[in-house]
């Protein structure tokens, strides 16, 4: 593609150079630059792509993008100057790709909680309804009958597009994908072609990006703004009537769900137990009983979610119950190890105070045992939210094992403590084991008749990462492992 095509739309401040020359390819990592490259200068966190330029000619880049006055050989390298590279990404991603938001229908999910699990929901009652669906998020992304690891819950523009892309070539009707804060910060969905928009809930989280809960919540409130048909909010949380609210004057509709608000649709006839969820979905067009296999009150509002964004698309209540009630689990999320013992070992991605909470009070509806939480909080990441999480697992919890998770280039032993300063507040059952597998062993050698333990923060995740490595962990073969160990 000739770079006038590939620069439509973007707000340039300068060209030297031609704009004939035919890219093959775009990079805003110097390392990974080829032959007829445009590279993408950006001004990161850590560093700065503007020094990476001559590494980036080196390998093969023949245009730049950049925001900083820079020399280079104008005879041969074409050098476009804007105001913001991680904006520019985007737009000549888009471009260079097609365009491929525009070809389908793109239904983005955000929210602090319950993201992953809409994203498959949605997917499911699509799929009912004959529709190839892709998916971007947490758990990799889905591009026909394949998965692709992303490091990122929403990776960077570049490779956004080029999923689309593949997503288009592949047929796909629809793209259901997590939009996480950083992304809408950091520029990665900008100029994707939004049909949807769900808001799921907001609580504390980030913070050690956004500073505060404020600037969070103006994150997530941008996608609202982007998308171009429907959005869909969980007015009973307290920002999700703040997005209604602001989105009011907006040329597009707005679909609300909920338990205790009036909503669009909404539950009703709730009855919880230990292997799922029965519900009456009610909307607009009927109402229809749902036997949902994922336990607890965030099942449901997961559940309307999903159901609403099939509502808008005029998806008939029936085809809504099957693809819910297909789905019998999601990996890492209230995923119930199979022990053949006579107590439970539950795996679940919580991560912060309000996922911990939602899934500790679903498995306290049901418990008949002592409620064992292993756990621990992220390094190098939010440090205020650990003792907030401590000071929930110690409410509901019985005994907790408090050790690591991803501690990345932090020391485990100090997160540890940091976890365990709110524990203290609220309770002394509780024991420091910063090896993560012996803090599993300890909680299932130990566990006694009708015990069940929590597995909480790695949810999907069969890794850890320890400095810059991520080794192999994952946590149902540990458990069995250890299982079977203690059966010789
Ligand atoms: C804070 C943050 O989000 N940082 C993201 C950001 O990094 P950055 O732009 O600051 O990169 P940098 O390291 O300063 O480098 C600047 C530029 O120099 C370039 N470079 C660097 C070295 C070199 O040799 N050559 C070169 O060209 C880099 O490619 C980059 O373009 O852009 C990178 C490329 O897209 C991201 O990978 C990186 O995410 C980091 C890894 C990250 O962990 N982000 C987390 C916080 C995140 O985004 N999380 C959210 C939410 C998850 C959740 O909900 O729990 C997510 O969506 O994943």
């Amino acid at each position: 593609m000739k770079i006038k095509n590939i620069i439509k739309g973007l707000e340039v401040e300068k060209i030297y150079g031609s704009l004939e020359k035919d890219i093959k390819g775009i990079s805003y990592d110097s390392r990974k630059v080829g032959s007829n490259y445009v590279f993408v200068a950006i001004e990161g966190f850590e560093s700065d792509g503007h020094k990476y330029i001559d590494q980036a000619i080196e390998k093969g880049a023949t245009a730049l993008v950049v925001t900083k006055d820079i020399k280079v050989d104008e005879e041969n390298i074409t050098v476009i100057k804007v105001k913001d590279t991680r904006d520019s990404l985007a737009r000549i991603s888009s471009n260079f790709y097609g365009n491929p938001s525009e070809k389908m229908k793109l239904i983005g999910v955000t929210g602090t909680n319950g993201k992953t699990s809409i994203t498959y929901l949605v997917k499911s009652i699509l799929e009912k309804a004959n529709m190839k669906i892709g998916i971007i998020g947490t758990m990799g992304s889905v591009i026909g009958d394949e998965l692709f690891n992303t490091s990122n819950t929403t990776p960077e523009s570049l490779l956004i597009q080029e999923y689309l892309y593949h997503m288009i070539e592949e047929e796909t009707k629809a793209c259901v994908m997590e939009v996480s804060s950083h992304s809408l910060d950091l520029k990665r969905v900008e100029y994707c072609n939004f049909d949807i928009g769900i808001f799921t809930n907001l609580s504390r989280d980030h913070l050690d990006y956004h500073n505060t809960i404020e600037n969070y919540f103006n994150a997530k409130l941008k996608l609202f703004y982007m998308t171009n048909k429907c959005n869909i909010i969980n007015i009973d949380d307290i920002y999700g009537r703040r997005i209604v609210e602001e989105t009011k004057d907006l040329d597009i509709s707005t679909i609300t769900y909920g338990i205790v608000e009036k909503a669009t649709i909404y539950a009703t006839d709730i009855e919880y137990h230990l292997n799922g969820v029965d519900f009456k979905l009610n909307t607009p067009k009927g109402s229809i009983d749902i036997l949902f296999n994922i336990p607890g009150e965030f099942s449901v509002y997961n559940a309307l979610a999903a159901a609403s964004c099939a509502y808008y698309y005029g998806i008939g209540l029936n085809t809504i119950k099957e693809g819910l009630q297909s789905v019998k689990g999601i990996k890492g999320r209230f995923e119930i190890v199979p022990t053949n013992r006579d107590f439970s070992v539950i795996i679940d991605f919580a991560h912060t105070p309000d996922g911990l909470e939602k899934v500790l009070t679903t498995i306290r509806q049901f418990s008949e045992g002592r409620v064992v939480a292993v756990f621990g909080a992220g390094g190098n990441r939010d440090r205020t939210k650990r003792p907030i999480m401590g000071e929930t697992v110690g409410k509901y919890a019985d005994f907790l094992i408090v050790t690591s998770d991803n501690p990345r280039h932090e020391e485990p032993g100090r997160i540890v403590d940091d976890v365990i300063e709110g524990v203290k507040k609220v309770n002394k059952n509780y024991i420091k084991i910063v090896d993560r597998k012996e803090a599993i062993e300890y909680a299932i050698k130990n566990a006694r008749s009708k015990d069940i333990i929590l597995l909480a923060g790695k949810g999907h995740e069969t890794y850890t990462i320890i400095g810059d490595e991520v080794l192999p962990f994952d946590e149902r073969q540990i458990v069995l492992d250890i299982l079977k160990k203690m059966e010789k």
